[in-house]
């Protein structure tokens, strides 16, 4: 089958594509095109379409146009004003389901599959919850009475944090960048996103969206371009911006943060990751080994809550790592429009050929390679793409840079522990702090060693269950703050506490 091809033609008669190159969406409207530069496929290593690059004059006139907006009418409008409006992009995003559905598939190379069950609903989803927090928003409030007598009321008010800057990777493009527009929009303020430049087309198809949904000119701006001396950097230097929130690699994060130290701006850092799975003797096994077989070769690895360090209880290791190994051995190799599809590309040659790297540095650590290790052949267009074979490992000590580095594949390392203690402090033994999974039929032992693991997010006996409202984010090198809920209106909302006396 096929892979489901984006092309202009898709979207002929759209507003975001001129002639085959997608646009800027700023002011509300899409810029003529000056600079481009080529979207590669994944799937066949042939050129899909072009992007406009954004340049100086490009995120200037963004960020004016964003402030400007921030004093406009939007200023004016109240917290059901906004979650009215997010309502309608919500059903807008569910209208062009299928159009993004496309756009993220020829994108990344991911299975239609994923892509209608994962990626595209959270777009809506992730509207949907931002409107009804902040419709639901209480004030906070106390009333006061001093130890000498006096009384006095005091409530704290929310208002923009002002002009955000969006910056998102290409790994789950949609989900990611509506996971941060929809607060930032719901708590008053303006956005520039700057998606990444392997994955313009759904931020393209959103900007439609937006358009569509009659969101006042200047509050949403689509900036395409790279990142490092490009317009990702210039966006987040920018002497007018008022807060950044960044996904994407712990590097890119520090340097990021070094062009925003000058003017403090604040900043949510969602980073990179080396998340361990626990897997005790008393743990449903069939359960364990589906579950980490997901949490290890979903999207191809390609999700920073992936399991890349599999600890697995002595008693149970042989099993466990023989059935993880089948589990990597039976992925399924496809097109991405066949929804049974498993293994995707990398996002890029380059790309794999990191993850590659790994597979080579394994082996020469002294690894055991169980599974995969290496590049499929199809016999087909697809050997032009950036296929990488699911892949399974053994052997190595926590020391090893296997063991250390994020490698964002399809690929994980199996070690056995003896005792809890152990399980824990070797998870721990990580620059990273990102996520974690435990498998365990032991109710009391998950309780216990859940909140010991240095992560941001624990599940148990499961794997990438979310809810909304709860804090999102990592710890050590794997961020900087929370999103999610309330934790997202304190990112994206400044507060000012009014004291009146009585
Ligand atoms: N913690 C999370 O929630 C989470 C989610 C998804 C991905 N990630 C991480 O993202 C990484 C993979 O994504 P990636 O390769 O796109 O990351 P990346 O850091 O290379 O790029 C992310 C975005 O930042 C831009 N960028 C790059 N350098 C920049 C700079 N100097 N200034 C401003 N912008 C810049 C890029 O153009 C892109 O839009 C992995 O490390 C993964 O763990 C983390
Ligand atoms: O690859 C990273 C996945 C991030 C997921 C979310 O931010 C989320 O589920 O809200």
């Amino acid at each position: 089958m096929r892979a489901a091809r984006w092309s202009p033609e898709l979207m002929a008669g759209q507003p975001g594509t001129e002639r085959g190159v997608l646009r800027h969406y700023v002011g509300g409207r899409f810029l003529p095109v000056d600079a481009t530069f080529p979207k590669i496929s994944p799937v066949t290593g042939r050129m899909i379409l072009e992007v406009a690059e954004g340049d100086e004059e490009t995120v200037d006139t963004a960020v004016s146009v964003a402030r400007r907006a921030l004093h406009g009418p939007w200023a004016r409008t109240s917290p059901d004003d906004r979650a009215a409006l997010l309502r309608r992009i919500a059903d807008e995003l569910e209208r062009r389901h299928e159009d993004l559905v496309a756009a993220e598939v020829a994108d990344t190379g991911k299975s239609v599959s994923q892509a209608r069950t994962l990626d595209v609903p959270r777009g809506a989803a992730n509207f949907r919850a931002f409107a009804d927090l902040i419709a639901g928003a209480p004030l906070e409030a106390f009333q006061t009475t001093t130890a000498d007598g006096r009384r006095a009321l005091n409530y704290a008010v929310r208002r923009p944090v002002g002009v955000v800057a969006v910056v998102v990777p290409w790994n789950l493009p949609l989900l990611l960048t509506t996971w941060k527009v929809a607060p930032a929009l719901a708590c008053g303020n303006t956005v520039i996103v700057k998606p990444s430049e392997e994955t313009p087309s759904s931020a393209t198809v959103l900007a439609e969206v937006m358009d569509r949904a009659s969101v006042p000119e200047g509050v949403f701006n689509l900036v395409h371009g790279h990142g490092p001396g490009a317009a990702g950097e210039l966006l987040t230097s920018h002497a007018g911006i008022d807060a950044i929130t960044f996904t994407g690699e712990s590097g890119t994060g520090s340097a990021i943060m070094r062009s925003a130290a000058a003017g403090l701006k604040a900043v949510s850092f969602e980073l990179g990751g080396k998340n361990a799975a626990l897997v005790f003797a008393d743990a449903d096994l069939d359960a364990a080994v589906a579950g980490t077989t997901r949490s290890v070769f979903t999207n191809g690895g390609q999700v920073c809550l992936c399991t890349e360090r599999v600890l697995v209880q002595r008693a149970v290791f042989a099993e466990f790592r023989d059935r993880l190994t089948d589990q990597a051995r039976q992925q399924r190799y496809g097109w991405p429009a066949d929804p049974h599809t498993q293994v995707i590309p990398m996002i890029s040659h380059g790309h794999r050929d990191k993850v590659l790297s790994y597979y080579h540095l394994a082996t020469q650590e002294g690894a055991t390679v169980l599974a995969g290790g290496g590049v499929p052949t199809f016999g087909d267009d697809r050997d032009g793409g950036a296929y990488i074979q699911p892949t399974v490992l053994a052997g190595l000590g926590s020391d090893a840079r296997v063991n250390r580095e994020e490698i964002f594949g399809p690929v994980c390392h199996l070690q056995p522990f003896d005792d809890e203690d152990e399980a824990v402090q070797t998870a721990n033994e990580s620059d990273y702090g990102l996520a974690a999974t435990v498998w365990t039929s032991d109710v009391h032992r998950a309780h216990r060693v859940a909140p010991r693991l240095e992560a941001g997010l624990v599940w148990v006996n499961s794997w990438f269950l979310r809810d909304l409202r709860s804090p999102f984010g990592g710890m050590k090198a794997s961020g900087i703050g929370r999103e999610g809920g309330r934790h997202s209106l304190d990112f994206y909302s400044e507060l000012t506490n009014v004291c009146v006396e009585l």
